[in-house]
C-alpha cells in the first residue's frame, strides 16, 4: 500500500549519534515525526516511558509478536525492539513524514513492506571515536559497551544495503546531510504529486499513474 507520507529509517551502531541527529532534525522540521518503538530493554538515564520508548516486559512484547502487532521487530544486543503498526500507519496515512530509528534488521524488514522507505545509515568517523562516544555518554556499563562495539562490526557490514550513508564526524555537518536527504525525498516527483496534487492539476500538469 502506498502512503502519502515519506518513511525514513535511520540505523547506526550504538554510539554513532543517530538519536542525537534525529532529535536535532525533529527540532528543525515540524513535518517529521519519530516513531516510538517498544523495547524490553530497561530505561537508561532520563528516558521516559512513552517518550524515547514504550518499555515493555518480555511477556507483553511476545504477546504483541503473537498478535502480529509489529510491522518489524528484532533482537538487538540481547533485548527485543519493535515498531508497532499503530505507531506508523496512522501518521503515514495523514501524509506526515516519519523517522524510524531502528537497527539494520528492522530496516531491511521495513524496506520489504514499504519499498518507498528511505534507508539512511549513520557511520562514526572511527572505531576510537565510537568507543569514546559510548564511554563519554556514560549510560552503559562497560560490558554493555563491549557487546555493542562487537555488534557494531556486523552492523556496519550492512551499510551497502542502505540508500544513504552519513558520516557523523562534525555533528552540524551530519545534521545538514540528514536534512538534505529528508528534503530531497520531498522534492521527488512522486512525493510531490501526493502532497501537491492540487497545484499540479491547477497547472494542468498530467500526472501519470506509474508515479502514483
Ligand atoms: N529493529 C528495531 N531496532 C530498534 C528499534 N528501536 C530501537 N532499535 C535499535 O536497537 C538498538 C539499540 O537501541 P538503544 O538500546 O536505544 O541503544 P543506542 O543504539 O545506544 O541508542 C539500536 O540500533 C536501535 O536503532 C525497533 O523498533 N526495531
Ligand atoms: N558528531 C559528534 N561528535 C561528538 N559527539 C557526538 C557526535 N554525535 C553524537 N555525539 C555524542 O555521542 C554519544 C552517542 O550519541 P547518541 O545519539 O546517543 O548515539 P546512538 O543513538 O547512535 O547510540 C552522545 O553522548 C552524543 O552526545
Amino acid at each position: 500500500m502506498e502512503y502519502p507520507g515519506n518513511l525514513f529509517v535511520v540505523s547506526a551502531p550504538s554510539g554513532a549519534g543517530k538519536s542525537s541527529l534525529v532529535k536535532a532534525l525533529l527540532e528543525l522540521d515540524s513535518q517529521v515525526f519519530r516513531s516510538i518503538s517498544h523495547t524490553t530493554r530497561s530505561p537508561r538515564g532520563q528516558e521516559k516511558h512513552g517518550r524515547e520508548y514504550y518499555f515493555a516486559s518480555r511477556d507483553d512484547f511476545e504477546r504483541m509478536i503473537a498478535s502480529n502487532a509489529f510491522v518489524e521487530w528484532a533482537n538487538v544486543h540481547g533485548n527485543l525492539y519493535g515498531t508497532s503498526k499503530k505507531a506508523i500507519e496512522e501518521r503515514l496515512a495523514k501524509g506526515t513524514d516519519i523517522v524510524l530509528e531502528i537497527d539494520y534488521q528492522g530496516a531491511l524488514q521495513i524496506k520489504q513492506s514499504f519499498p518507498h522507505a528511505v534507508l539512511i545509515f549513520i557511520l562514526p568517523p572511527s572505531w576510537e571515536e565510537l568507543r569514546s562516544r559510548l564511554e563519554n555518554r556514560g549510560e552503559d556499563a562497560s560490558d554493555v559497551i563491549e557487546k555493542r562495539l562487537t555488534n557494531a562490526k556486523e552492523e556496519m557490514a550492512q551499510v551497502h544495503k542502505f540508500d544513504f550513508v552519513i558520516i557523523n564526524e562534525l555533528f552540524e555537518r551530519a545534521l545538514f546531510d540528514l536534512k538534505a536527504v529528508v528534503h530531497s525525498q520531498r522534492l521527488r516527483y512522486s512525493a510531490q504529486k501526493r502532497v501537491r496534487s492540487e497545484i499540479f492539476s491547477s497547472l494542468d500538469i498530467p500526472v501519470t499513474l506509474e508515479n502514483s
